[in-house]
């Protein structure tokens, strides 16, 4: 199977490099194309826009950083717009909005194309593993055609109906982590201040009902300062962003995942009450992801934001 691929982050480079190994033919191309160099060795071709990429290939993916990235590459000049028709695919991996989904999707079918989103689950090394959750969402006929492309990439495929509905499973999962990355934070420096050993804590939620794999794979590296990004925490806020938009749109209160992404402003009511839940809850604001960002860490792991609790003595 021939497939293109738009986009060589660190997503995209090592879903591409999995095609490649399992014998797919893959055509690549990113904005700084010095990225595809890696690929070539491994034998991809190079497309020079995304347009000659589509004009290429029956399929293609993309894996782009965010709602502005994803529609530049479709509407953009040299665009993939330009050369979508009868007869061939578009698949948006990267994480989105519904509503960049569905914008994409019409461009894409009033050209007499097909369109499938599909962003996923798993971080660096579940791509690198073929490991990835895939929620797809959108034409049924080419998510059909692409399983074998899915299957290579990930280790279980959902198709959740209409078009929308895979970024909005994506983004609800990203809100659950993100705020679960915060109060592990929290914990780490609440267990350290407190007289006690952070290493032990990691021992003992892994032994317990809350054990997860962030926890274990993030913690360790957590405690030595050290956030190497598997996953940028640039990308993390932007899903906190996204996935508080949607709750907006669907009067849905979020005031943990709100915390999470930046100070909760404190209603007037409350302006007096002095408890430590509400102390907590405002001290959430020097630990958020926008917070993070804003000092300069955004391109480190989203494991980062613990860096700006430790920074204040938060919990302390
Ligand atoms: N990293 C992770 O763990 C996960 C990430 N995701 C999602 O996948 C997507 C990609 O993530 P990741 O690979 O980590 O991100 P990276 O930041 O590593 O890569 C982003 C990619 O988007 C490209 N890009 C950015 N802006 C534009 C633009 N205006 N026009 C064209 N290309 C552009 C970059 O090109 P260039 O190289 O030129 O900058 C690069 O190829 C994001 O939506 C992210 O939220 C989903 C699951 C896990
Ligand atoms: O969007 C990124 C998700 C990262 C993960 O699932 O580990």
């Amino acid at each position: 199977m021939e497939v293109g691929f738009l986009g060589l982050g660190i997503m995209g480079k090592a879903m591409a490099a999995n095609l490649l190994r399992h014998g797919f033919r893959v055509t690549v191309w990113n904005r700084t194309l010095s990225k595809c160099d890696e690929l070539v060795a491994m034998g991809a071709a190079v497309g020079d826009t995304p347009a000659s990429v589509v004009a290429k290939c029956k399929y293609t993916i993309a894996m782009l950083s965010d709602p502005s990235a994803a529609l530049s590459v479709v509407f953009d000049k040299d665009g993939v717009l330009e050369q979508i028709g009868e007869g061939k695919g578009y698949v948006d991996m990267s994480t989105v909005d519904a509503a960049t989904s569905c914008k994409i999707s019409e461009a894409v079918k009033q050209k007499g194309g097909a369109f499938v989103e599909a962003p996923v689950s798993g971080s660096k090394k579940p791509a690198e593993d073929g490991q990835l959750v895939i929620l797809a969402a959108g034409d049924k006929a080419l998510y059909d055609d692409m399983v074998p492309a899915f299957d290579v990439l990930g280790k279980k495929s959902f198709f959740l109906g209409e078009m929308g509905n895979g970024a909005k499973m994506k983004l609800v999962v990203n809100m659950i982590m993100g705020s679960m990355m915060n109060a592990f934070s929290e914990g780490l420096c609440l267990a350290d201040k407190s007289g006690l050993s952070p290493q032990t804590l990691l021992d003992v939620l892994d032994l317990g009902a809350i054990a997860n794999p962030m926890f274990k794979m993030k913690g360790p590296s957590m405690l030595q300062g050290s956030y190497n990004p598997a996953f940028p925490l640039k990308h993390q806020q932007k899903d906190m962003r996204l996935a508080l938009s949607l709750g907006d749109e669907n009067a849905v209160s979020m005031p943990v995942a709100a915390a999470a992404n930046e100070v909760c402003p404190r209603p007037p009511y409350l302006q007096n009450i002095t408890t430590k839940l509400i102390n907590m809850q405002l001290r959430t604001g020097s630990q958020a992801f926008k917070k993070a960002r804003s000092l300069g860490l955004g391109d480190l792991d989203f494991s980062a934001v613990h860096e700006v609790l430790k920074g204040t003595g938060g919990s302390g």
